[in-house]
Parts: structure tokens; sequence; C-alpha cells
């Protein structure tokens, strides 16, 4: 009799779960022991562990788990507004949603299918969504873990409206990191940034690096592809590959935000920096019929690992 190698079952490696609100959450595993959690609740990322089982995603120990506010942490989904940049509540309104899996996706292209176990979410506008942004779209969300422990989100927003829409979209992702004050980003050398606590001001990054010593809060425009996070302390980094995101957004709120902040610690700051791959400066525009995706990949390797931006 041959043997087989055993067969790692993609579907097997998808559970649901209920959080504290008895809202669903999926989650996805890897055969290394990797796992990710997506909430049902705005389709959120709440967890992303590595198969060591250290969570690389923040979550503030004073998170807000009642519906309908998202919690502070993790990966939300903001369209289609991020920030305050518009009429609609801060972040726009899909993040405090509750959304549905959608069993019967609509086809991707053969190189938009990353493999390893995903989740396929949907939202789509409801009535009450029409009172206030008067425009119909679906909202898809692809989060697939992959073998290598990869977190990677794939958004897919369509115009199912007689008219075109314009919106800005923006994975606000919250990492977890040892110290701020040892942390840098690269890959953002020269870019120009607006400046949220300059009134959005323009200024071009004039250092080798981005570092932090005080409160940063800056839209990076029209960046390259690849972004990496080095920290020092913890000897690892995060590479953030994102497509059809031009825009990155860099925040920490330091000691005297996070202190105003009712479902954020004192000192957290400490331990959270959100780099959110963001399509912002220029809004998109879809026409009736139109798509657009944009695509997130994280990746940790150890700090000597080289990789070129
Ligand atoms: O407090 P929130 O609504 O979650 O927003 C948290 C932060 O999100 C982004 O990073 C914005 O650039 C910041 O201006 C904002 O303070």
């Amino acid at each position: 009799m041959g043997h087989s190698a055993p067969v790692w079952d993609c579907r097997a490696a998808t559970e649901i779960t209920q959080d504290w609100n008895g809202i669903d959450q999926v989650v996805l595993r890897n055969p290394k022991g990797a796992s990710a959690r997506i909430s049902l609740h705005g389709g959120q990322v709440c967890s992303w562990r590595n198969e060591q089982g250290e969570e690389l995603l923040f979550t503030s120990s004073k998170a807000i788990f009642k519906a309908p506010k998202a919690m502070r942490g993790g990966i939300s989904i903001c369209f289609p507004q991020f920030g305050s940049c518009g009429s609609l509540e801060q972040h726009g309104f899909v993040k405090n949603k509750i959304w549905t899996i959608d069993d019967n996706p609509p086809p991707m292209c053969s190189d938009d299918i990353e493999g390893g176990s995903f989740v396929d979410l949907l939202y789509r506008s409801s009535e009450e969504d029409l009172k206030f942004w008067p425009y119909s779209f679906e909202l898809r969300l692809r989060a697939s873990l992959l073998p290598d422990g990869d977190l990677v989100l794939r958004s897919r927003i369509r115009n199912v409206n007689g008219k075109p829409f314009g919106f800005s979209f923006a994975y606000h992702t919250h990492l977890v990191v040892s110290d701020i004050s040892e942390v840098r980003i690269e890959g953002l050398e020269t870019v120009d940034f607006l400046d949220n606590l300059c009134q959005k001001e323009r200024f071009t990054e004039q250092g080798d690096a981005i570092t932090f010593e005080s409160e940063v809060d800056r839209v990076y425009v029209s960046t390259p592809n690849v972004i990496a996070v080095l920290d020092h302390e913890r000897k690892r980094t995060y590479v953030i590959r994102k497509e059809g995101l031009p825009d990155v957004v860099v925040w920490n709120p330091w000691e005297k935000k996070s202190k105003a902040m009712v479902d954020f610690g004192d000192e957290e700051y400490k331990q959270m920096l959100c780099v959110n791959g963001a399509a912002l400066e220029r809004p998109i525009t879809l026409r009736p019929g139109e798509e657009w995706t944009g695509k997130l990949q994280l990746t940790v390797v150890p700090s000597s690992f080289s990789f070129d931006l």
C-alpha cells in the first residue's frame, strides 16, 4: 500500500467562534500553528499570531468591545472616508456594521489567489446607509493566512449604483512594537507627507528613516509599495506590501493624546504603531459597474533578514 503525504485541509483550518457580544469571528489557521481572527463586526482583523503564538497586532487593554463601536486595535476597514476628512463619522461607517460571510464571491483572476486558509466577507450598503451616503456599493474582503504565516487582505469595492462615487479607503493597522522609541520605519525617505498636526501642511521626509520621540500623525503620499517597520528590541521587522493603496498613514498618539483617549491605556502608546496602507490624497472614483481592488500583505521576518525596499 502506498503512503500519501498529509494534505492540509484549508476548509477545516477555518473555524467560526463568537465574541462576547455574540458576533461571529472567523479563525484561520495554518499548518505551522499561526492564526488570524476576523470579526464580522466591520470585517476587522482582531488578531494575527505567528507560529509561536505571539500576537502581532496591537489591541488596547481598554478597547471597548461593545457593538456598534469598532474596538481600538487590530486592522479595521475605513471606508468610504478615512479620519474626519468628509461629512461621515470618523473613518467611515462600514467598520461599525455587521458584515456577512460570502460563500460564493465573484471569481478573482488567478494572479490574485494567494492560497492558504481564507475567508470571504461582504458588506452591502443598506437602506439606512443610503440616507447619509447615497451610493450603493458592495465591499468584499478576502482575508488569507498563508502557509508561511503572512496575512493578506484584499478588498474589492464595486459600484452597484446608477451614478459615479468617490471614496477614500484605509486598512487601519495597529502593529505591536516592543518600545516605540526603538522603532524605525524605512521606505518613506524623501516622500512627501501631509502633517495632520500642522493643519495638513505638506513637508518632505528628510531623515534616513522615521523614528519616534513625540506624537506623529502623517499621511505619506504616493509612497513606494514596500515599507518596513524595524523593531530593534524585539529583533524583528514587519514588511508591509501594498497594491492599489498609494498612501501610508503613520500614527502614534504619544503620551498626552493617549491620556485623552478613553479606550486606550496611558502608557500603551509605547507598544503600538499604526502604519496604514491607504488611498487618501486622491480619492478613488468608480463609475457604475466598476470595481476597485486594494491589497495589503503583512510579513514578519527576523531583523537579520535582508530584503529590498
Ligand atoms: O481615535 P480614532 O478615531 O480611532 O483615530 C485614531 C487616529 O487614526 C488615524 O491614524 C488618524 O490619522 C489620526 O488622526 C487619528 O487620531
